[in-house]
């Protein structure tokens, strides 16, 4: 059994209860020079607890990087970090690994499953390698939120890409984090499959209580969210709240044309 990661207040009155994550002026930048690229510029963001969050932005605009910044998968150039009211700005490398492993959930568009495991047995690989006894009751909910129970000994050839991905979304939910990160989760995935993973993402925050962000292109996607954030230039430059797809594409196709130079053809798709 491991200690757990060790915190820093905040300072906030509400702490860690209405939000699950949060950034200051989070700054990235990669290189340095004339070749420097500011990834993130003074980000400074909330996560709302029990919402489903959802980023966006052209290609490198700085999605992935914001959510490994968020997780503690990457250091900051400057800036704070907050999970819940623990400070992972300044964390060491021990103390950022149990904080992922105790309190995050990844999923990410290449499955990342175990060939030799079966489905039960990477649902609770993380627990069992961190030695946490799994919640069963809760392991099990999740697994029937998910319609995996008549699959939980098939290994993953054995298993579809939409089957897959379920149990790597069974396997971030397992623990119970406190929030999940996904990055293009349904990126690998055919339309009917994808759409399965986004209606359990959506469920495992309404009926689960979990939080969810996500990392997507595809406007979609995005509409399965409560909030979507746009990112441009390593900054959020707008939000939808209840997006509709087609509400999400307007705002996509009125950034690429705020950002074309003069003269230039229209995007024909903006979100690449
Ligand atoms: N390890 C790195 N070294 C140097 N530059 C990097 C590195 N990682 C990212 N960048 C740069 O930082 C910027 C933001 O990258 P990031 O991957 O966060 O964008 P993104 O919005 O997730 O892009 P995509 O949609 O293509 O995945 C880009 O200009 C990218 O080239």
């Amino acid at each position: 059994m491991s200690t757990p990661a060790a915190t820093k207040r905040d300072g906030f009155a509400d702490g860690g209860a209405r939000v699950a994550a949060r950034a200051r002026s989070l700054t990235k930048a990669y290189g340095s020079g004339e070749t420097a690229v500011l990834a993130l510029d003074a980000v400074d963001v909330e996560i709302e607890r029990g919402r489903f969050t959802a980023v966006m932005g052209p290609s490198g605009s700085g999605k992935s990087t914001l959510m490994h910044c968020l997780a503690g998968l990457d250091t900051v150039s400057s800036g704070r970090a907050w999970l819940g009211d623990t400070e992972i700005t300044g964390l060491g490398d021990k103390e950022l690994t149990q904080l992922r492993r105790d309190r995050i959930g990844f999923m990410f568009q290449s499955f990342n499953l175990l060939p030799t495991l079966n489905a039960a047995e990477n649902i609770t690989l993380p627990m069992d390698i961190a030695g946490h006894k799994p919640d069963r009751e809760w392991v099990d909910r999740v697994i029937d939120t998910l319609g995996l129970r008549d699959r939980l000994r098939h290994r993953p050839a054995q298993l579809s890409g939409g089957q897959q991905q379920r149990v790597a979304c069974a396997r971030a939910l397992a623990s119970r984090p406190e929030l999940i990160f996904a990055d293009e989760p349904t990126g690998n995935l055919d339309s009917q499959a994808g759409l399965e993973v986004l209606r359990f993402l959506r469920e495992a925050v309404d009926e689960l209580g979990q939080t969810v962000v996500m990392v997507t292109h595809d406007p979609s996607a995005a509409a399965h969210s409560d909030l979507v954030l746009f990112l441009a230039d390593g900054r959020i430059v707008d939000r939808i709240e209840r997006p509709t797809a087609e509400a999400v594409l307007e705002r996509m196709h009125i950034f690429a044309a705020a950002t074309a130079p003069p003269g230039a053809a229209p995007d024909p798709d903006p979100l690449n």
